[in-house]
């Protein structure tokens, strides 16, 4: 079967790592989001898809901290894959293309573990889910997507919406709070797919107003992140320094970031709790917790940190530019050509220096992931049997780090980088990797 999810790429890579979140457009073929659309609203229109429900935290009478079961009114859904396994079979059996594009769901993860080297491995979908919002406002109030069961291992929500006839005005954008970067709002366009996070990105529905209904598959995955995710944020001049140190801290503990969350979010948060259910005490309830739980975070954090955090952010991205990454570098010397087809690439005996030779013929942007996940993007000069590299137009996230990690031959490396061009040994880098071995 040929390919139905569009290629995942290094620029993947690098947002998630910096931000917690990607995005692209086109991500399956329209002819592929036309029939899945009308099979989920056909499943829609035969009542197979039921209302959405959240459980709303609340005070419960004795003290304690409780859930209440609200429906979100005109919000539809299925779980056709819960725990790994099919859940709906009734609706898979009226959605064969759909069926079709979950059963490549490997296809998507192994595109995401490429584009990360693997800091980010995608180990399977552990749950899928349809859903229509069918107007009227139908949303989502702010939330992290946390798996029910406390030893699942949930790292990425991927969204993939099916909705050629929205226009502005419809509502219904996802809404995204990267932390400490700003907000963004995000318009569930066609064939739009939308990553991040599931633990640490809070994110919202706004009310969808639209004619005909919003479709969005949810799908969830399980594996492992070898660095927080999103990573320990890159010191930069333009960032100040306690503020990457308190986002760094944030991000080793989602569950503090989580926390902290309440604070700097808290009315957006009560708002859209308000857009998402309808009036009751339930709700009031749920408010007022979220009230009580936001002053008892907000007496553990320092008035100097908070305001620290109200003049410097939101923070400005400067994430490094891969758009014209012409290759990639692994851990170790695998370099995989965007333009070589995943396998070929996999399979790819780097050690002839076909990669490498077509780099230095092309003069092609490589982004170099180095051991610690730090990656560098730099154009291949020149390079022995030993793959040793000499290295043009070096751009990195932090330098000193970078060096010392890949180790230089000439010891003076600061002093290359000035000249824009540093030598380097990339053999520490391999022999660390097991699947390969130095000739
Ligand atoms: O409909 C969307 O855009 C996202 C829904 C969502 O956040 C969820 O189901 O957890
Ligand atoms: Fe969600």
């Amino acid at each position: 079967m040929s390919d139905m999810w569009a290629h995942v790429g290094c620029a993947a890579a690098a947002a998630l790592e910096e931000r917690g979140t990607w995005m692209r457009d086109d991500a399956v073929a329209a002819e592929t989001a036309a029939d899945v659309r009308r099979e989920i609203l056909d499943c829609f229109e035969q009542g197979l898809l039921t209302q959405s429900g959240n459980k709303l935290a609340v005070r419960t009478s004795d003290g304690h901290r409780g859930g209440i079961v609200q429906k979100k009114p005109h919000v539809y859904e299925a779980d056709v894959i819960v725990d790994g396994l099919v859940q709906c079979p009734e609706v898979l059996e009226k959605c064969p293309v759909l069926s079709a594009l979950l059963a490549q769901e490997m296809q998507l993860r192994k595109m995401f573990n490429l584009a990360t080297s693997s800091w980010l491995q995608l180990d399977r979908l552990e749950q899928a889910k349809v859903q229509v919002n069918s107007g009227s406002g139908g949303a989502f109030p702010c939330h992290f997507d946390l798996p029910a069961s406390s030893d699942a291992r949930r790292v990425l929500t991927v969204l993939l919406y099916l909705n050629p006839d929205w226009t502005e005005g419809d509502g219904g954008e996802v809404e995204i709070f990267p932390f400490p970067f700003a907000d963004s709002c995000v318009p569930p366009l066609d064939r739009r797919l939308v990553a991040f996070s599931s633990c640490t990105t809070l994110h919202r529905v706004r009310p969808f107003h639209g004619a005909a209904g919003r479709v969005c598959i949810n799908l969830w995955f399980e594996g492992e992140a070898q660095i927080p995710f999103p990573a320990p944020l890159r010191a930069s001049a333009s960032y100040d320094e306690q503020v990457v140190k308190v986002v760094r801290i944030l991000r080793q503990q989602p569950p503090e970031l989580r926390a902290f969350c309440k604070v700097w979010y808290s009315d957006l948060l009560a708002q859209s709790l308000r857009d998402a259910f309808e009036a009751s005490e339930a709700l009031e309830a749920a408010l007022d917790l979220h009230s009580a739980e936001r002053q008892a975070v907000e007496s553990r954090i320092a008035p100097a940190t908070l305001r620290l955090l109200r003049e410097f952010l939101p923070l400005e991205d400067v994430a490094i530019e891969v758009e014209d990454c012409a290759g990639y570098c692994h851990t170790g010397l695998e370099i995989v050509n965007e333009d070589l087809n995943e396998e070929a690439a996999e399979m790819a005996d780097l050690f002839d220096g076909s990669v490498l030779q077509k780099c230095v013929k092309d003069n092609s942007q490589v982004l170099i992931n180095c051991r610690n996940n730090r990656k560098i993007l730099a154009r291949v000069k020149a390079f022995d049997r030993h793959s040793n590299m000499v290295l043009e137009n070096v751009r990195q996230g932090e330098g000193d780090l970078v060096i010392s990690v890949l180790g230089t031959r000439d010891g003076d490396a600061t002093k290359q980088m000035k000249n824009g061009r540093l030598p380097f040994c990339a053999r520490e880098m391999w022999t660390e990797t097991p699947s390969l071995s130095c000739r």
